[in-house]
């Protein structure tokens, strides 16, 4: 009887030095380094082990559909199950008259004979494993949908573009970058604050600064799909409200150049423009209708459309979603579309400074500094190049780069650019003066 105490004693004292083990092995051994000793220790177990092992898992593709094998199996083990497994799982099935299913709890065993080869059936579970999936989604293929006679189509989207290699001033950077990841982990905020989990961006800013390729950096550092929404091949606010609707979570939603593809400012122009009509003697009735047909063959989508939108559509499509729009002239919008809570965060994107500068001689000449960087410096002060023209004149023209040829050619194209700004200023201050006089005049501009 002592000897017996004694050996469980000591079979508990083993035992809970192995689980202590392996808890210390769980949490120091990073996750890449247990999968290889599980597998080789499979592998010893394997080595001898004589049965051979079949795994059937019960959800399978990207989709995780359920697997009609698994099911298959879990309906012909039922009757077997009911009479061997000590723990079994139950559930309604939904025929003509509801009945109740038993099949066999996980870690239970079942054995089984076919043909006279002997089998046992064990019923196991598969521990997510959050990390990998994480990692699994961050690499997923990423998607750019455009919409395309009123339905979404998609390519891969694999634009290389990251916040790294934008050019723009390091903090502004910063900031935009902290606000998207707060965003995107912010899901129990907004359920608490009973808000749709969304965030609006408005990119604003010339040609050529950045915005597009800002939009790409941003879905490129949260992981999300890229829906290209082209207005002006959205017939409708309904077309407009089913297209929403089928953007998936986990997206950015961008409306390009919002000034243009829309009119936005529609309703009032269109009433100034009835007003005009009014008071204008010409009341041609073919005109008339070869005017509305043109205005009917144009989108449908109003400014009211948009906003409901914004403001509504969310609330019904669970997950987070970024709504970008961008434009070259915000003065054009309509205060409604950019106010806070529609549009939170307002970017603008402008000239290259010298801060941006150094990103692009980085990202095109791999270079940190050089004795011409002080020209640039100085003359970016002075002129209006936007990032995309620096960009073009630092592109090298041969491998390895002549870094020297790029900055030279970047400072010529400065020169040339503070020189027209000069002529420019010369020339509006010469008519601002004509408008004065009411006759020619001339001003002198004193130059350095
Ligand atoms: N801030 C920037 N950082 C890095 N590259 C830039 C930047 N701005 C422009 N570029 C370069 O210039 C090209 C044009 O930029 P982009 O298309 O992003 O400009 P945009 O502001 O969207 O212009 P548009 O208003 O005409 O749509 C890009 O392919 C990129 O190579
Ligand atoms: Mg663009």
């Amino acid at each position: 009887m002592e000897a017996t105490k004694d050996w469980f004693a000591h079979v508990g004292s083993v035992l809970a030095s192995m689980m202590f083990v392996w808890a210390m092995f769980r949490q120091y051994f990073p996750c890449e380094l247990r999968e290889y000793f599980e597998k080789h220790s499979k592998r010893l177990v394997v080595f001898f082990y004589p049965y051979i092992q079949v795994t059937f898992h019960e959800f399978t593709g990207d989709r995780f559909m359920r697997s009609d094998a698994y099911l298959a199996i879990e309906n012909y083990l039922s009757s077997r199950s009911s009479t061997e497994a000590k723990r079994l799982k139950a559930d309604i099935v939904k025929n003509n008259n509801q009945s109740l299913v038993l099949s066999m709890d996980d870690y239970e065993e079942v054995s089984d004979e076919f043909q006279g080869v002997r089998l046992r059936w064990n019923s196991g579970k598969t521990a997510m494993k959050s990390q990998a999936t994480a990692i699994k989604v961050r690499n997923r293929m990423r998607k750019l949908y455009t919409n395309n006679c009123s339905r979404w189509s998609h390519v891969t989207f694999q634009h290389p573009a990251t916040f790294q290699t934008l050019a723009m001033e390091a903090e502004k950077k910063q900031e935009i970058m902290e606000d998207l990841i707060t965003f995107s982990k912010a899901e129990d905020f907004y359920a608490r604050i009973g808000r749709a989990w969304k965030r609006g961006y408005l990119l604003y800013g010339p040609p050529g600064t950045g915005k597009s390729t800002m939009i790409a950096a941003m879905a490129n550092l949260l992981g999300y799909d890229l829906y290209d929404l082209e207005l002006t091949s959205v017939r409708d606010n309904t077309e407009l409200r089913r297209l929403l609707i089928e953007t998936t979570s986990k997206s950015v939603i961008v409306i390009e150049d919002i000034d243009c593809s829309l009119d936005l400012t529609g309703q009032r122009r269109k009433k100034k423009e009835k007003e005009e009509e009014g008071n204008s003697t010409e009341k041609d009735p073919r005109q008339k209708l070869e005017k509305e047909e043109r205005e009917t063959r144009s989108s449908q989508v109003t400014l009211s459309g948009l906003l409901n939108f914004i403001d509504g559509i969310w609330s019904a499509c669970g997950g987070e979603r970024l709504i970008v729009f961008t434009t070259n002239h915000i003065e054009k919008l309509d205060p409604a579309l950019i106010r806070k809570g529609r549009m939170d965060k307002h970017i603008e994107l402008s000239y290259c400074s010298f801060e941006a500068f150094k990103v692009l001689a980085k990202n095109y000449l791999s270079i940190d500094s050089h004795d011409l960087f002080a020209t640039v410096s100085e003359l970016l002060r002075e002129t209006k190049l936007t990032p995309a023209d620096v960009a073009e004149h630092l592109m090298p023209k041969k491998f390895p780069p002549d870094v020297e040829f790029s900055l030279r050619s970047l400072i010529q194209a400065l020169e040339v650019a503070k020189e027209e700004a000069k002529l420019k200023a010369v020339k509006e201050a010469e008519e601002k003066e004509e408008e004065l006089t009411g006759e020619p005049g001339f001003v002198t501009l004193e130059v350095k």
